[in-house]
């Protein structure tokens, strides 16, 4: 394996991204979705990245990078098409020990992008090493085809009820059998076909009484906000 998987917790961390093109926005939207405070650097940029600005989304500055961009910064994106700049912004990046990805160049990039699947929090990335992006897209394609919206249910379930049990008590070898019994029960077959009676009745019988579907739902909205 050539690349290390990791989850990034960028929620509230200051990310740049250099060029504002269809690239650069596509990264915009993924940064943007998992918390982080973006500004773009790019004199010309997509309607999308406009948009956003103009929802004070993210910080545009529309001119040319400088070196002093990366200052501050936890991650940088480069998404030009310019190959004198992207090995600049490698440069400044490698300078400050930075995150930094330039679209296309894995020779110069110090982490690389998954295509991700994802429905809620529940989240496939795929890596061919940068062997294939072709063949990852492909895979993202098919892999979407088969894990509908009740991926993204069945977790927010399970996550309430971890929630709860935890509360409760820390113990992990008791819970642990609990959670692998829901599973095996086929808990997201029943929230595939939305049956919260059924549901309701699977929960009682491997938890106890008290879990509701509709009210860990709830709980989990409430905790989300
Ligand atoms: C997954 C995805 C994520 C994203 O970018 O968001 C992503 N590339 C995507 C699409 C895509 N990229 C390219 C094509 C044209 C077909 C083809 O070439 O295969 C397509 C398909 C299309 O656009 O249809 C061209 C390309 N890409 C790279 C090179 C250079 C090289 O390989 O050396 C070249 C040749 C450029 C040239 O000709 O010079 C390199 C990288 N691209 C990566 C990620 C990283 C490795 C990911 C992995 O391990 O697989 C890595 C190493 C660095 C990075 O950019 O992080 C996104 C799919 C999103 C989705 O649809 O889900
Ligand atoms: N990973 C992928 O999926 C993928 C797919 C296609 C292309 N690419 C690569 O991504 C790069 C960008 O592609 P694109 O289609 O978004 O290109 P684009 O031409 O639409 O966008 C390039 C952007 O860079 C900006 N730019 C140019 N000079 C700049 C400077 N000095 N400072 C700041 N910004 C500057 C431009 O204003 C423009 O917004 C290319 O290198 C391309 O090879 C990656």
């Amino acid at each position: 394996m050539r690349y290390y998987p990791v989850n990034l917790d960028i929620q509230g961390r200051s990310c740049l991204v250099v060029g504002g093109g269809r690239v650069g926005a596509r990264k915009v939207k993924t940064l943007l979705q998992c918390g982080a405070v973006v500004t773009v650097v790019s004199p010309e940029m997509t309607s999308d990245i406009t948009g956003l600005a103009a929802a004070e989304k993210i910080t545009l500055e529309r001119r040319p990078y400088r070196s002093s961009d990366v200052k501050g910064r936890f991650l940088v994106i480069g998404a030009t098409d310019d190959e004198v700049l992207n090995q600049r912004i490698h440069a400044d990046a490698e300078r400050f020990q930075l995150l930094c990805n330039i679209a296309d160049r894995p020779a110069i990039c110090n982490f690389t992008l998954p295509a991700i699947v994802r429905q809620g929090d529940f989240v496939m990335a795929i890596s061919t090493a940068g062997k294939s992006p072709a063949f990852a897209k492909y895979i993202r394609q098919q892999l979407e085809t088969q894990f509908g919206p009740e991926y993204g249910t069945l977790l927010d379930l399970m996550g309430a009820i971890r929630t709860r049990l935890l509360a409760e008590e820390h113990a992990p070898e008791v819970h642990k059998p609990l959670f692998e019994q829901l599973i095996h029960e086929d808990l997201l077959g029943l929230v595939r076909d939305g049956d919260s009676h059924r549901i309701d009745r699977l929960l009682e019988r491997v938890l106890g009484p008290g879990f509701v579907f509709d009210e860990l739902m709830s709980a989990n909205r409430l905790s989300g906000e």
